[in-house]
């Protein structure tokens, strides 16, 4: 086992149920500070249940979701960006007739609130937010590598494209903790392994924790530091990808369930 820094969101015992049917049972883990999570399991283990726990569209029945040691479970999902977690979509939520800049504005502006006066009175923001903005949406695109698509309506650019478009939103909002729902789904290879190293710079220079989930075993144990995987809504393991890799009741999930 290596060694892992202090937890920035804490899985606790986490309980989901539809009608009779277990998604989630008693599912604790924790995510380090600047980590990057990889949660695998084969069709149906229940990551996607877990994934809409923490960006609060399921509530559990039982247990607690901890970011920072407080609970979030109190936040709507509406606001949970607020709370300091971003997410990216499988299937890319942008707004297909915004340009790339004003789709990453979007969401630095779910920080950026004027005094209850302003908002009542729709005052514009101040020059200077808006200067901030305009210069942290263009670093944001620099690191992106979409600087040069900045003023391109986001609907007319490729998939890969757009995904990277996606972070950058995701990211403009500073999260401390960044989810992912399966990023690798609709690209090639070249662009899975861009996907890849991009992550790893976005953690390195946001020190953004990121969850990952995905069905891509390449992606998740070329970038993963550590994996929980999951198997009929209980965790069956975690560790490095390489201990993930070796565990034999992973292996037997995998292969028993014919699923890769
Ligand atoms: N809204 C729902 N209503 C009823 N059952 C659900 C619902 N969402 C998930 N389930 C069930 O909960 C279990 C876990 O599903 P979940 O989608 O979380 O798995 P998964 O690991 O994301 O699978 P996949 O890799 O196929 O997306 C499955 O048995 C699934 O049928």
């Amino acid at each position: 086992m290596t060694h892992r820094s202090e937890t920035v969101l804490d899985v606790q015992d986490v309980h989901v149920e539809f009608s009779g049917i277990i998604a989630l049972d008693g599912v604790s883990f924790g995510i380090a500070q600047d980590e990057i999570l990889g949660l695998i399991g084969p069709n149906g283990a229940g990551k996607t249940t877990l994934f809409n726990c923490l960006s609060r569209l399921y509530h559990p029945s039982r247990g607690d979701i901890l970011l920072g040691g407080t609970s979030i479970l109190q936040w709507p999902a509406h606001q949970i960006a607020r709370a300091g977690i971003g997410r990216t979509f499988q299937n890319v939520a942008l707004f297909g007739d915004l340009t790339v800049r004003d789709n990453i504005s979007v969401g630095m502006h779910a920080l950026t609130r004027g005094n209850l006066v302003s908002d009542a009175l729709r005052l514009p923001m101040s020059r200077r937010t808006e200067a901030r903005i305009r210069t942290e949406t263009e670093e944001l695109a620099e690191l992106l590598e979409i600087a040069d698509v900045l003023e391109v309506t986001a609907a007319n650019l490729p998939f890969g494209t757009q995904k990277r478009v996606e972070l950058a939103r995701a990211l403009a909002s500073k999260p401390r903790i960044l989810l992912m729902d399966e990023p690798a789904g609709g690209l090639n290879q070249e662009e899975v392994f861009l996907l890849g190293e991009l992550m790893k710079r976005v953690r390195t220079e946001f020190k953004t924790s990121i969850l990952l989930v995905e069905h891509h075993m390449g992606l998740v144990m070329s970038i993963a530091d550590h994996v929980v995987a999951l198997n009929f809504g209980k965790k069956l393991a975690e560790g490095t990808p390489a201990e993930i890799q070796a565990h034999p009741q992973v292996i037997e999930a995998y292969l028993g369930g014919g699923d890769a």
